[in-house]
């Protein structure tokens, strides 16, 4: 498969994750053959139990962690081949917690297109862009997040994410500390992103309402593995509700 090209934009082959013990001993499993194609433009709901491994998918992708064994492509090149800066600038991820380093809203929102060596006047266009279209006011620009509620930090994040318009954006939970009014505000705003820019979205959902208003496909995971990868028309979404009940109920017995 290693010399095959693909259409896929991003592609796992065989991948696995394990806790590492020490530096040669490997531990429990966190991912185990994963493999999946994502084509541009699909936007794409990872859902599963709690501990299921989402968020170390996510963490894998964006080149957080490194498989165990296994391989990530993109673009048809090998994750290893490929320098992280310029993987980074590619496919962004927004984990739950974003901090905003000491910096206000507007300075976080700048941060990197000033890094990505963009003209003043398209820093400006992109942040004036993004803000109205996740509508944040002008009156939290010059806040730090001390001064922000966790669903206004989770908005930020993500508008923070939206200025860079990476090809892929990795988003965790965004709608977690969201109301239901902006939390579907959100899923609209990033669907009609991926429709109009082709952006490819990954988005970690608990809730199968919004993930279906939103995807294209879904990915199921539990206890490590990728137990069902299926397009969001087929999904039968109440029968997926129940046995995601079920797996979360087993996972609490587990663990108490
Ligand atoms: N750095 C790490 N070291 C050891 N174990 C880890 C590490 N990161 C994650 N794990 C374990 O891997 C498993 C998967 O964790 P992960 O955070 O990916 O799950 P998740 O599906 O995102 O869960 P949730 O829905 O609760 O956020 C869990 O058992 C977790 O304890």
């Amino acid at each position: 498969m290693d010399n095959l090209t693909s259409q896929a934009q991003l592609r796992l082959e065989q991948v696995n994750l394990f806790t590492r013990l020490n530096s040669n001993q490997q531990g429990y499993p966190i991912l185990q053959d994963i493999s999946f194609e994502v084509i541009s433009g699909e936007r794409i709901a990872i859902v599963g139990p709690s501990g299921a491994g989402k968020t170390s998918l996510l963490r894998l992708i964006n080149r957080l962690s490194e498989p165990t064994n296994g391989k990530i492509y993109l673009e048809n090149q090998e994750y290893s081949q490929i320098p992280v800066i310029q993987l980074r600038q590619e496919i962004t991820l927004v984990l739950q917690e974003s901090k905003l380093l000491g910096m206000t809203v507007l300075q976080a929102l700048t941060y990197p297109l000033v890094l990505r060596g963009l003209p003043k006047q398209t820093i400006q266009q992109r942040i004036d862009c993004w803000t109205e279209q996740l509508h944040i006011p002008n009156e939290w620009l010059g806040r730090t997040e001390v001064q922000l509620s966790a669903g206004q930090r989770q908005l930020v994040a993500i508008a923070r994410a939206l200025v860079i318009q990476p090809k892929v954006i990795l988003l965790d939970e965004p709608t977690s500390a969201l109301d239901a009014g902006t939390a579907t505000h959100l899923i609209q705003v990033l669907t009609q992103l991926s429709q109009t820019h082709q952006t490819t979205i990954l988005m970690v959902n608990h809730q199968l309402d919004l993930a279906q208003m939103f995807s294209t496909r879904l990915l199921y995971l539990q206890q490590s593995r990728l137990l069902a990868n299926q397009t969001a028309s087929k999904i039968d979404w109440l029968n997926l509700q129940n046995s995601l009940m079920q797996a979360e109920a087993q996972a609490t017995e587990e663990w108490s």
